[in-house]
């Protein structure tokens, strides 16, 4: 072995301590199957395929792997059928801090619709509510563990319903507050952004940020009017954007006006490569898109839409990403900053994260090979041959 090779390839450790940044992270698809469980179990809810909780996880697994993006947001009516209370909300966003924590993310956005939590009677300032404290209470949870998180939350609305301005006056209403941002989420196809313009308008009005899922069932036309109809200023998966790229059989390489739009422009890439394979999105790791978006320096970022459905985590994607690649932690900390500059939160705090946690982060793993016992002999027998 070179020192080469001991400086550029990551190990499954290196990978899980790496400082991670995560934007794109659905609350109600994260949660821990023996707490979705337990949940039902308090709660009264009855309709849980199974009440074992490996079980349980397998089958969110299989069934979000249809290779539909309906079937897979089907399993979401157990997730959410758990997180109708106070208590509920707070449990499973403290634990989804905790979790993302221990996994090495040192900033989240995670979000979730705050309309889908009101069955059991609670308001959506309620809801809201609920979901900071218990993001607080994680963050608390995690330092005590030796982590370190800082964790936003993004108001979704759901893009077949109609409440897509009352989110936005919500996501509005908490900015400062744990709020960082706004999403549309929800079956793509049949139901375009354009819809909720009055809820886009408002917040630019409101000098305030969203993003918006766009171009993961459903190809150009959806990123096209997310970014020039709506003014998203992130594309939640934007993954179709590969429609609007031609690779020649010379490897020459020509973008549509629409991908050079969004490459000039450094429209962020929300994207979530095992979310793909599962909804039809991608065909294999291998074949994601996210390795010739990367080559050519679009703005991407690495993500884990949903770690319960996907069964995934940061550290599970950047794994899957460095086999097919052959990624480096040089690409990770590329991915990882293009994320923190893409952040909703103030650009002194983006800028002090990346300088004064991820570089730092970095440049001690990418130390460690120097002092492991072969460094000295592989250095050498380089230099002898
Ligand atoms: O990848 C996705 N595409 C579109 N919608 C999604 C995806 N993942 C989750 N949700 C939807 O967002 C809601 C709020 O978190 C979830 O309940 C689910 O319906
Ligand atoms: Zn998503």
């Amino acid at each position: 072995m070179t020192s080469q090779t001991i400086a550029n390839a990551p190990t499954s450790d290196q990978i899980r301590r790496a400082p991670k940044v995560l934007l794109h992270d659905h609350l109600d698809g994260g949660l821990r199957p023996g707490t979705v469980v337990d949940l039902a179990r308090g709660t009264g809810y009855a309709d849980l395929p199974h009440t074992d909780p490996d079980k349980l996880a397998l089958w969110f697994h299989q069934a979000a792997d249809s290779g539909s993006l309906e079937r897979y947001l089907e399993t979401f009516t157990h997730t959410v059928g758990v997180m109708q209370t106070r208590d509920a909300l707070v449990r499973v966003a403290a634990e989804c801090a905790e979790d993302l924590a221990e996994d090495g993310v040192v900033y989240a956005e995670v979000r979730y619709a705050p309309e889908q939590h009101l069955e059991g009677g609670l308001t959506l300032e309620e809801v809201v509510e609920a979901v900071n404290e218990g993001f607080r209470q994680g963050e608390r949870l995690a330092r005590e563990n030796g982590h370190r998180i800082r964790v936003g939350a993004l108001l979704t609305a759901m893009r077949h319903a109609a409440r897509a301005l009352e989110i936005a006056e919500l996501a509005n209403a908490y900015r400062d507050q744990g709020v960082v941002g706004f999403d549309i989420a929800g079956a793509e196809a049949g139901h375009p952004p354009t819809r909720h313009l009055d809820a886009f308008e408002y917040l630019k009005r409101e000098n305030n940020h969203f993003t918006i899922h766009a171009g993961e069932a459903f190809g150009l036309p959806s990123i096209w009017q997310a970014l020039q109809w709506c003014g998203a200023d992130r594309l939640g998966h934007g993954v179709r954007i590969i429609d609007d790229i031609q690779v020649r059989d010379d490897g020459t390489v020509e973008l549509g006006r629409l991908a050079a739009y969004v490459r000039d422009k450094r429209v962020p890439l929300e994207l979530c490569p095992s979310s793909n394979l599962q909804t039809g999105a991608a065909s294999s790791y291998a074949d994601h898109p996210i390795g010739l978006l990367r080559r050519l320096h679009f703005r991407a970022t690495v993500n884990t839409d949903n770690r319960l459905m996907s069964h995934t985590s940061m550290s599970r994607e950047f794994e899957h990403l460095v086999e097919a690649f052959g990624y480096t932690l040089d690409d990770m900390q590329w991915f990882t900053v293009n994320a923190m500059k893409s952040a909703f939160i103030p650009f002194d705090e983006r800028l002090a994260m990346i300088n004064d946690v991820i570089k730092p982060g970095y440049a001690e793993l990418k130390s460690e090979w120097l002092f492991r016992q072969t460094a000295y002999t592989s250095a050498s027998s380089l230099t002898e041959g």
